[in-house]
Parts: structure tokens; sequence; C-alpha cells
């Protein structure tokens, strides 16, 4: 990102960001609420137009078309609601449909990986139940299995631990940072959950400092973001 500007007609959030992300690295992306962590992810996804440039992998995302579908991009939006039924495991499957034409169905080893990535996020034995009539904890753990099967090269995730007790916000840090250290995938993860940071390794990004920059994840710097947003937040204007 170089001399990023982005916001809303009026608003200005993200301003005059320069971030040069290593590959494979863990982010976490902090800040008050409202603080633009939502908005920077509906600009890497290509959702919201913004000034100066983006690139993922060297390409300009303005001008990018289906990151999802080359691989480039798997993104866990804040609040990932369905309209209708549909089992969790038929949900999960999907996240193999890179590998297939829209129409083809899915073979026994796409629902064995859909099958062992719901055992990896501790949902194995809501598999054949409604995805809608799961809990908002629950839901949340089988998008990220699904996310988990689409194999893409950056994961954008937006606050992945809400709704999820103390055990589950544990194991959902595991996972993910399991994705880079093991696969090589590089994630960015926007957070309130600073409890579960320290034991990482990887970058902090403060969206709330006038200047966000990455810094090396420690326990120095999340306490140091910690006692930042236990302040007011400076209003953007
Ligand atoms: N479409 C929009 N039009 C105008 N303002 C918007 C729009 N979407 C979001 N905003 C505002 O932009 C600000 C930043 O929102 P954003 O969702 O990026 O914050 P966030 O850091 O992700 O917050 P949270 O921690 O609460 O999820 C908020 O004040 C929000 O009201």
């Amino acid at each position: 990102m170089e001399n990023l500007v982005a916001g809303y007609p009026g608003r200005v959030l993200v301003r005059n960001l320069f971030l040069r992300l290593p590959k494979p690295a863990f982010v976490a992306v902090v800040g008050h609420n409202g603080s633009g962590k939502t908005t920077l992810f509906r600009v890497l996804t290509g959702q919201l137009p913004y000034q100066g440039s983006v690139q993922l992998l060297g390409q300009e995302v303005r001008g990018l078309r289906r990151a999802a579908q080359a691989g480039l991009l798997g993104y866990l939006p804040q609040r990932g609601s369905i309209g209708f039924s549909i089992s969790v495991r038929e949900l999960v499957v999907m996240g193999r449909y890179r590998h297939h034409g829209l129409l083809s169905a899915y073979a026994p080893a796409d629902y064995a990986l859909a099958d062992a990535a719901l055992d990896r996020v501790g949902m194995g034995h809501l598999a054949r139940q409604d995805f809608t009539q799961l809990s908002g904890g629950e839901q949340q753990l089988v998008w990220l299995a699904q996310l988990s099967l689409q194999d893409a090269q950056l994961y954008l995730l937006d606050e992945p631990t809400q709704q999820l007790d103390v055990y589950y916000r544990r194991q959902v840090f595991g996972l993910i940072y399991g994705w880079v250290q093991e696969q090589g995938k590089t994630v960015l993860c926007s957070t309130h959950d600073l409890d579960n940071l320290p034991g990482l390794s990887g970058y902090l990004l403060n969206l709330s400092e006038p200047q966000p920059q990455l810094r090396p994840l420690s326990p120095h710097a999340v306490q140091a973001a910690r006692e930042w947003l236990e302040q007011a937040p400076r209003r953007a204007t």
C-alpha cells in the first residue's frame, strides 16, 4: 500500500498509509471501533474505491477482477449470514469451488477435506446440521473451516473470534497461526482480542494511531497498543 487514502464521502478513515507486508506473515490489525479496520479490508477486496496504490502480489487491486477465484484472496467478513437452509458440510465443501466448475458435483475427496477442516475447528459433530440453526460462534467456526479449503495466498479475517468463548478464541488464533507457519499464508486479522496476541509472532498494525505502521508483535507491542486503545479515540474528519 502506497499513500493509500480511503473512506466515505466527507470522512477519510485511512490517510496516507504506506505498508509493505512480508509473505508469509501474521498481521493483527487493531484499533478502536470505527477506526477503519473493515474499511481497509473493503479496499483490499476491491469493494471500496481508494486513492494511492494497493497491490496484492504485484497486482493493483483497482484493476483486479475475481481475486478470490484466482486464489489470491480469502475473506471472512464480520457478519457472514446466509438466508437459506444448507447443511454445515455442504457449506464447507463450497470452499473447494475454485477446483470445480460452478455446476459440477463435489467429489468424495472434497467432502473428506471438508470433514477434516470441520474437525480442525472442532465442529465435526455438526457436519449434518442446518447451518442457519447454529449459534453465532459455531457459525463463525464453520466459516473458518470453509475458508481454509479455499487455499488462498492472503486471508483477510474481520474479527474471526467475535462471539467465540475463551476456549475457542484461543483455538482460532492457533488455527490461523498454523496457516501462516505451516502453509506459508499471509493473514491479516482484525481483532479486539488482545489477550491472545502476546504469544504469537508476526506484526501488529494499530489503525487508531495517526500514522499506522507495522510493528513486530511482542508482549511489549501488545501492551503499548492496549494502553493506546484504553484512551478515547481520535475521530477522523
Ligand atoms: N458505507 C458507509 N458510509 C459511510 N460511513 C461508513 C460506511 N461504512 C462504514 N462507515 C463508517 O466508517 C467508520 C469506520 O468503519 P469500519 O467498519 O471500518 O470500522 P472498524 O474499525 O472495522 O470498527 P469495528 O471495530 O467497530 O468493527 C465507522 O464510523 C462507520 O460508521
